[in-house]
């Protein structure tokens, strides 16, 4: 079974950030996050990597709790793209990646050999092989993301948590990085604001708000006019191309958010 969560709550602050939140993939599935600003998809993903506890519910990992692993057995086999990665040090592209390979080694080092197939296999897959020797320091906020995402395969990782990966790719290397997650073996979680690019690259997709999931299944049965507008107090049109919904947002019509009950958890 990949890693899933089981009724998380978690409270920050004195809020209740996550309130019962269950998500189950199935292996290898590409899982997208969805949700308004501040809905919880990043809390989710950092309590998936077992970063921060919950205070109720488990994550689960090979139906172990993460609680009972150390650092590097996870690390081994969940890796994470955050939001904002950044460096201060002077580093190369390389540098960078070889991050990666950290949770792989034992008392005595490494496999140098191995280290550097999966290094260059995770810079091909992420068009960064011709950058490999630029400084960190130097890249577009684009290639940094493409840089942190190479870092994250060269774990090898059996789980993928990505928060908004694609927020400063052009659309080119957006459709290029989701088509790539999503027929890479591994279970992946995406915290993802476009619903196209969810509908088109993601197998199923959870809907949060305020802290609970209001919907949950194929982007088909999820993304709805009526969804669009419940969640996010926005009108649009939702039709479906060859079984995947597309959404063309209305200009100016917003939804009073208070037109609409809270849509209720599922
Ligand atoms: N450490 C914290 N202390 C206080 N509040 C927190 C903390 N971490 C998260 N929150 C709050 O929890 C809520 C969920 O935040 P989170 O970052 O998970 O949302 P999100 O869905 O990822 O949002 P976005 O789309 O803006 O990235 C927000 O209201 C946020 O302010």
């Amino acid at each position: 079974m990949p890693l899933h969560a089981k009724h998380i709550g978690w409270s920050r602050g004195g809020n209740l950030v996550l309130d019962g939140v269950t998500v189950e993939p199935a292996p290898g599935e590409t899982m997208g996050l969805l949700g308004p600003n501040g809905s919880g998809k990043s809390s989710l993903l950092t309590v998936l990597a077992g970063v921060e506890k919950p205070d109720s519910g488990e994550v689960l990992l090979d139906d172990t709790d993460i609680r009972s692993l150390r650092r590097r057995q996870i690390a081994r086999r969940v890796a994470t793209v955050e939001q904002h990665a950044d460096t201060e040090l002077d580093v190369t592209v390389t540098d960078v990646v070889r991050l990666g390979r950290i949770p792989h080694r034992g008392a005595f080092g490494g496999d140098e050999a191995a280290d550097t197939v999966a290094i260059e296999r995770a810079l091909g897959h992420t068009g960064m092989l011709d950058h490999r020797h630029r400084r960190w320091h130097t890249l577009s906020g684009g290639e940094r993301q493409r840089v942190q995402i190479a870092r994250a395969l060269a774990q090898e990782p059996d789980e993928l948590l990505l928060d908004e990966p694609t927020n400063h790719l052009d659309i080119s290397h957006q459709l290029e990085l989701l088509a790539l997650v999503s027929e890479l073996p591994m279970t992946s979680y995406i915290a993802i604001h476009d619903l196209n690019l969810a509908a088109m690259f993601c197998d199923r997709v959870v809907v949060l708000d305020r802290g609970s999931i209001v919907a949950m299944g194929t982007p088909a049965d999820v993304i709805t006019e009526e969804l669009v507008s419940h969640v996010y107090h926005v009108r649009a049109q939702v039709t479906l191309e060859d079984g995947i919904p597309q959404v063309s947002y209305r200009r100016a019509m917003r939804v009073a958010a208070t037109h609409h009950a809270p849509l209720p958890r599922v």
